[in-house]
């Protein structure tokens, strides 16, 4: 375990990967330097943007972004990041953090439009794609996370195009952290696996200024 020596306290460190193939890597990234500057943290964390097997290597925790799961797989595939990234998300001493897309790529099950996108298969979930429609049907909603983010009862969640996670295939590894009624049936829109891989149909980093999302991601998982 690397540490730093911060006024006589030894802090461990901690390496924040997020995976920039495509997609919205930059707004996770200004939201976990706003974490960073503003909260404290028992571990010394550095944010690594990752696009090669080398930035990879550095990482204690990755968080694969919003995107087209379609384009993320085949750049993964055709820049040989793919086995890299196989490795380290079902290495459990990683975590992991994947949002809409990035749920997408992490799934062992993809309901439709599986066709192109060659996933993970680490999440024991399965996803349907682009489950409330195209891009006029995506939307913000207001949702009470309290359950698992004490005091986080009114976060602005933005679903773009976004994939739900129709069946659990685990439920013993696999909780459903937060639900939306589709259709007069619950689907999950956010999930943990073990302690280690959290999964959301939502974009936390498009939340103006609220990283309510971000620090407890990081508190939850990364410090643990
Ligand atoms: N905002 C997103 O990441 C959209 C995901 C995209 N609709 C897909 O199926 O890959």
């Amino acid at each position: 375990m690397r540490s730093t020596k911060t006024k006589g306290l030894e802090k461990k460190m901690k390496v924040i990967g997020v995976l920039a193939l495509q997609g919205a890597f930059l707004e996770h990234a200004s939201h976990l330097e706003k974490c960073l500057a503003t909260k404290n943290y028992e571990v010394e964390i550095t944010i690594e943007i990752v696009k090669t097997p080398e930035d990879l290597a550095k990482c204690d925790a990755l968080i694969i972004p919003g995107g087209e799961s379609t384009s993320m797989s085949l750049i993964a595939q055709r820049t040989g990041l793919y086995p890299y990234l196989y490795e380290f998300v079902h290495n459990s001493n990683k975590v992991v953090w994947g949002t809409c897309a990035g749920l997408i790529f992490l799934s062992a099950q993809l309901e439709n439009e599986n066709a192109l996108v060659k996933t993970l298969g680490v999440l024991k979930v399965d996803v349907r794609r682009n489950a409330f429609g195209r891009q006029a049907q995506s939307f913000t909603k207001e949702c009470d996370f309290s359950k698992f983010i004490p005091g986080c009862d009114n976060f602005r969640a933005t679903f773009i195009r976004a994939p739900v996670v129709e069946k659990i295939l685990d439920p013993i590894a696999v909780k459903s952290l937060y639900e939306l009624s589709m259709n007069g049936k619950n689907v999950v829109v956010a999930a943990q696996q073990n302690h280690n891989i959290l999964v959301t149909s939502f974009h936390p980093e498009l939340a103006d200024n609220d990283i309510r999302f971000h620090d407890w991601f990081i508190r939850q998982f990364v410090c643990k």
